[in-house]
């Protein structure tokens, strides 16, 4: 069976519901548990203790012509935490079923040692499925993988709605209202998998986003100077309910490579600016297009991760503001591309994308 390999199959999470394609399984973490089993006991047991991780990290690696994914969603056992890791364009989370308590079941802290990716199961954030707040389906809590709490993830909605779509055994087009700390947020599962959300209306008033940055006329930040030590950057400030600092370029100059950036050394320098009292994600464009856009981002309690939803629909609002883009375009993130449309209709901001499951796993808590 394969699940007697010792790490995950491949085989199996791909008939789980979603990991179908190539890409899909590119997208797998190389081996970060140090539990793995069959789900019939028939398997390669190896235990690790990962330094002051203080829990063993247990991974299930499933066996679908035995066992459906939805009997490990019904698992129930006390003093383990049992969860979902999810994706959407390599932008990973741990999903838990939260739905009987507005309190989330695990800390800041432990989020921390499990998004670790040496020596825990490893995830950019650990999101919480709550009861919904104010007539609203489901709330969402996010942690990220520093233990800050943002107001809204929008690779993790994605994600969040495919998560609620297998506990709930829902099939077919289908959308959800959520609470989050942005909200009302409403993905909706289209009929090929995908999840097109509605965000909301982008944020422009500098206060709200926010930031200290010198406001125009209209209260926002657009195509303003920022120093970052001795270079000058020129910034977009948006906020989708989490806020975004989006720049296309340095001062005098046209276009960004973005390849050719060192995010890990100018990344924090952005998050921890002075003019972002709440930091800040940053999202470096370089434009292709009036409809194609290419970013990479450093997120605000994440670093560099793979793909960021809210980045993508605050670059866009950003490009439409700075004259570089139409309202609706494709932006290519290293994760892979995102749809997003800023609607002129009703001032909300529209992301479509991928969400996947990657596999099911326990913790002893
Ligand atoms: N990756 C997310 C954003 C997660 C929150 C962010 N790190 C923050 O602190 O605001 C997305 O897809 O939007």
């Amino acid at each position: 069976m394969a699940a007697a390999t010792g790490s995950i199959s491949l085989s199996s999470c791909a008939s789980s519901s979603s990991l179908s394609s190539s890409k899909s399984r590119r997208n797998l973490p190389t081996a970060q548990c140090c539990t793995f089993r069959g789900w019939n006991n028939s398997t390669v047991r190896k235990s690790v203790r990962g330094g002051d991780i203080g829990f063993r990290i247990s991974a299930i690696s499933m066996a679908p012509e035995k066992v459906s994914p939805s009997s490990f969603l019904d698992r129930k056992e006390s003093g383990f935490l049992h969860f979902v890791k999810y994706h959407g364009l390599g932008n990973d989370f741990i999903l838990v079923d939260n739905r009987d308590s507005t309190e989330p079941k695990i800390t800041p802290e432990q989020a921390v040692k499990l998004c670790d990716r040496n020596f825990g199961v490893g995830a950019d954030g650990v999101i919480f499925a709550m009861p919904g707040t104010n007539g609203t389906d489901y709330t969402m809590r996010i942690f990220n993988s520093d233990g800050s709490e943002p107001e809204m993830c929008g690779n993790g909605v994605r994600c969040f709605a495919r998560y609620i779509a297998e506990l709930e055994n829902i099939h077919g087009k289908h959308s959800f209202t959520v609470h989050t700390g942005a909200g009302l947020i409403v993905p909706e599962i289209q009929d090929d998998g995908k999840v097109k959300v509605d965000m909301g209306e982008p944020i422009l008033k500098a206060i709200d986003v926010p930031t200290k940055l010198p406001a125009n006329k209209e209260s926002a930040v657009v195509k303003s100077d920022l120093e970052v030590e001795e270079i000058t950057w020129n910034v977009t400030c948006v906020s989708m309910g989490n806020p975004h600092c989006v720049t296309f370029c340095r001062k005098g100059e046209q276009n960004l490579e973005v390849d050719q950036l060192n995010l890990a050394e100018i990344g924090p320098k952005f998050e921890h600016h002075q003019m972002f009292p709440a930091r800040t994600n940053t999202e470096f464009v370089q434009v292709f297009s009036r409809s194609h856009l290419k970013m990479r981002v450093w997120e605000r309690g994440a670093g560099a991760t793979l793909a960021c939803g809210t980045g993508a629909c605050a670059v866009v609002v950003a490009a439409v503001l700075e004259g570089r883009a139409e309202r609706s375009c494709t932006v290519d993130l290293p994760g892979g591309p995102l749809e997003i449309e800023w609607r002129e209709e009703d001032n909300h901001v529209y992301m479509t994308g991928p969400a996947e499951v990657v596999f099911y796993g326990s913790v002893p808590l």
